[in-house]
């Protein structure tokens, strides 16, 4: 059987670099283009590559797909900076090249989606919940992919169960000292050296709190996710937003 040729963007970053590891190690893929800022992106049509596994910049990320989905190359992102607008133009290219397969994972750690999926269930049941996530000090976007993504589920899962607005009897505040709002969950967030990523999910009832903690300690706890996104996107076309899709977690 012929090997899948991966090409990894961000080759030189810290996530980048491990996933150049992660993809010469796997038996069924080639790695045909390790590509870093500055290079050109024709090298990836050059060199035939099947998928790209894209883990630049928030500033790069857009122009590195439009590339990819004009020349008909799968793309599992790692990325971050998602928002309905970069969703939604990302969505009109695709449907300008069908059978294109695009996966953005939040997160690529299984015991990061498992969190989310857990937060997801456990969301309805609570009054209170808030998220705070912690990351390294070099990470340039807050609150984190999967804080945001985290926060979005839990706000779903509250409306679908008709929960009211959180209790907070806040009326004065300095800045940011309640987070930032993400549909209507505060999320905090941490930068601290010796740290890589880690998250936290709150819950409070009457008399009980549930956390939900998840920690990633090394960069290979997202290379399995970023490998089956790999062989599976090659047969989804269109959009995926989640690795949960790829996973069978019921
Ligand atoms: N989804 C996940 O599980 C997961 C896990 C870790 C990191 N991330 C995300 O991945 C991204 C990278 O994280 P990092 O910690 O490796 O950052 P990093 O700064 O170490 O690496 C980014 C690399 O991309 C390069 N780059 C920038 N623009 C480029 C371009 N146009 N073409 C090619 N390379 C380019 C930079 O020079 C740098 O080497 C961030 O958005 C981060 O949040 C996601
Ligand atoms: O180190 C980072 O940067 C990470 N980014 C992702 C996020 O923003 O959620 C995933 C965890 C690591």
């Amino acid at each position: 059987m012929s090997k899948l040729r991966v090409a990894v963007l961000g080759a030189k970053g810290r996530i980048g670099s491990e996933a150049v590891r992660a993809v010469e190690a796997a038996d069924d893929m080639e790695l045909v283009a390790a590509l870093g800022r500055g290079d050109r992106l024709e090298t990836l049509a050059d060199t035939g590559a099947q998928v790209v596994v894209e883990l630049t910049t928030p500033a790069s990320v857009m122009d590195n797909l439009d590339f990819c989905v004009r020349h008909g190359i799968h793309a599992v992102v790692g990325t971050t900076g998602w928002t309905d607008e970069r969703l939604a133009r990302l969505d009109t290219w695709l449907s300008a090249s069908p059978g294109t397969g695009v996966l953005i994972a939040p997160n690529f750690s299984i015991g990061a989606v498992l969190t989310m999926a857990f937060a997801q269930t456990a969301a309805r049941y609570f009054e209170s919940v808030e998220v705070i996530e912690l990351h390294h000090p070099n990470k340039v976007d807050a609150p984190s992919g999967t804080a945001a993504r985290t926060a979005q589920l839990i706000a779903a899962a509250r409306a679908e169960a008709g929960r009211a607005p959180q209790p907070d009897a806040t009326t004065t505040a300095l800045d940011g000292a309640r987070g930032a709002d993400v549909d209507g969950i505060p999320v905090h967030s941490v930068r601290l050296r010796g740290l890589l990523a880690h998250q936290e999910v709150l819950l409070g009832g009457e008399g009980e709190t549930l956390t939900i903690r998840h920690d990633s300690l090394h960069h290979s706890s997202f290379m399995p996710g970023i490998l089956l996104g790999t062989r599976r996107v090659v047969t989804t076309p269109g959009l995926t937003f989640g690795l949960e899709h790829f996973l069978d977690l019921n």
